[in-house]
């Protein structure tokens, strides 16, 4: 029984059928999805929860691609990173990966090209921040989670400079918010997949809306196989037996969901207050207070003309927005070849998240009059909008300030028969795609080494006892076959 219809519920409930269970994934919204969720407009136009960017660097993703067949629909871009210009207007540098380079000399040599946004001298000093990166590896990384990026420039003597050209744009990106709040560990682990894959950092759109062209098929896969999805279905209560243990999920219609085992694959931040009492003394359950969602907003702007965009994934180097593209030309369900429509991330968005929808817009064409000089005017006098839609999520991925990455709790939790999936949940992939479909093939494989039949598991009660749990779950296929 799973709570929660996002990508990682999904994912954990498809690798659980895989391995011969029957998931039953109960989804709140009436849509699944979460934070990739989307819908249609009165003209069957799509929006979103957020403009998601799919890299090479998220193995687990593609395998599930694979596994569901459905390969085609990532649109992979050319192997570039496209940054406005802070200065010029309407101009834009590029960091140009070359197909015929292997990692990490690709990145090295589009680094090096690159001369509009960071001198030579500035790119040796940044290099030499990162050495002890380089020579330390895994360790060092783990290490700098207690400094943001900001204060981890100032210390390895890396200009300021760097930071506002790069960092400002990068931390946006990661996690919706600069880098004097990100820390430093999450920006590593980000250039360390980039630089050792040599196609980490190159970027694909989905072909349409996430609900229908992913979620549906990851859903038809897992009923295939036995399982149910139920939307509409919001757990209230975990209900407990007198062991400690679940007993059921208390559904707001009132009613009782059992089963044999339990995955909440909800986002942190609703998940804490849902936690009985008896278990908050745990540190495992009580360490999640420090993981807090971070506000973002997703704009979408329809207008009557095509703008001069490219077909791919642009970082806007505005203060209001991160990321940008025309998903007319980006992504091919939304083709027109006659009007553009803008995806826009809006962060940060602390200051904005209660602010109204006309504000906003009012806000980000402001913004795009600097990004597009000849086309967009503010007063709306040149590119006229045609509609447009806000999409606030007031607590999205959890914001990875210094010292949280000791929070994130593993997918195995200290009830017997209670897990954890979700993008918050250790795993080696921040807060992402990739996490939340890792976490859930790591829920998935917990379960299977828990309940195969083969062995009476542990039981990581809070009071450190080992109790008897029953193994009733068919036995699942083995272990390795979950692996990503
Ligand atoms: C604006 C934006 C842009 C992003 N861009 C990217 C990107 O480019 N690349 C990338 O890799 N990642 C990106 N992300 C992050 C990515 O979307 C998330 O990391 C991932 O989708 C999280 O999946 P999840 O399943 O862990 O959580 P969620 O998607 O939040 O799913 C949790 C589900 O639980 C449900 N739920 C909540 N409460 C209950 C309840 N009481 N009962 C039952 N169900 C409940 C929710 O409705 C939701 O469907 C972006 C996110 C946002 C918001």
């Amino acid at each position: 029984m799973y709570a929660g219809g996002g990508l990682a519920g999904l994912s954990t409930a498809k690798y659980l059928a895989d391995a011969g269970h029957q998931p039953v994934v109960l989804e709140a919204r009436d849509v699944l999805g979460g934070k990739v969720a989307a819908w249609r407009d009165e003209d069957g136009d799509v929006y979103e929860t957020g403009l998601h960017i799919f890299f090479g660097a998220y193995p687990n993703v593609q395998n599930l691609f694979g596994e569901l067949g459905i390969n085609d629909r990532l649109q992979w871009k050319e192997h570039s990173m496209i940054f406005a210009s802070r200065d010029i207007p309407g101009q834009f540098s590029r960091f140009d990966f070359p197909p015929w380079l292997p990692a990490p000399w690709n990145g090295i040599f589009a680094i090096l090209r690159n001369n509009d946004m960071l001198t030579f001298p500035e790119k040796v000093q940044f290099a030499l921040g990162l050495l002890p990166a380089i020579i330390q590896g895994q360790p060092y990384v783990e290490k700098q989670d207690d400094k943001t990026v900001t204060e981890w420039m100032r210390q390895q003597g890396v200009p300021a400079r760097v930071n506002d050209e790069v960092f400002i744009a990068m931390a946006k990106a990661l996690n919706f918010i600069n880098p004097d709040e990100l820390s430093m560990q999450c920006v590593l682990i980000a250039l360390n997949r980039f630089l050792q894959e040599t196609h980490g950092s190159k970027m694909a759109f989905l072909d349409g809306s996430p609900p229908e062209r992913l979620c549906a098929p990851m859903a038809e896969y897992m009923k295939a196989k036995g399982g149910e999805v139920r939307t509409g279905a919001r757990l209230q209560r975990i209900e407990l037996d007198s062991g400690g243990r679940v007993a059921g999920f208390r559904l707001s219609d009132g009613s009782l969901a059992t089963a044999d085992l339990y995955v909440s694959a909800m986002p942190v931040d609703p998940l804490k207050p849902l936690l009985p009492e008896a278990w908050r003394a745990e540190p495992y359950f009580s360490k999640l207070d420090a993981l807090v969602g971070v506000p973002v907003i997703n704009v979408h702007i329809w207008f009557d003309q095509k703008l001069s965009t490219v077909d791919h994934l642009l970082f806007s180097r505005s203060d209001l927005l991160s990321v940008y593209a025309d998903m007319s030309t980006c992504c091919k369900e939304y083709a027109d070849e006659e009007r553009s429509m803008l995806e826009l991330v809006f962060a940060p968005a602390e200051a904005w998240i209660g602010r109204s929808d006309e504000d906003i817009i009012a806000a980000t064409m402001t913004e795009l009059e600097r990004l597009f000089p000849g086309e967009v005017a503010a007063d709306g006098s040149k590119a006229s909008i045609r509609k447009y839609k806000v999409v606030k999520t007031p607590r999205s991925v959890y914001k990875t300030v210094p010292n949280c990455d000791l929070a994130r709790p593993s997918q195995r939790s200290p009830i017997s028969n209670f897990y954890l999936a979700g993008d918050f949940t250790k795993q080696r992939y921040l807060a992402s795609m990739e996490g939340a479909v890792f976490s859930g093939k790591l829920a998935a494989q917990a379960i299977a080494q828990d309940w195969n039949g083969r062995h009476v598991p542990q039981q990581h009660s809070a009071d450190g006892a080992s109790a008897r749990v029953d193994a009733k779950l068919p036995a699942p296929q083995p272990v390795a076959a979950l692996q990503g």
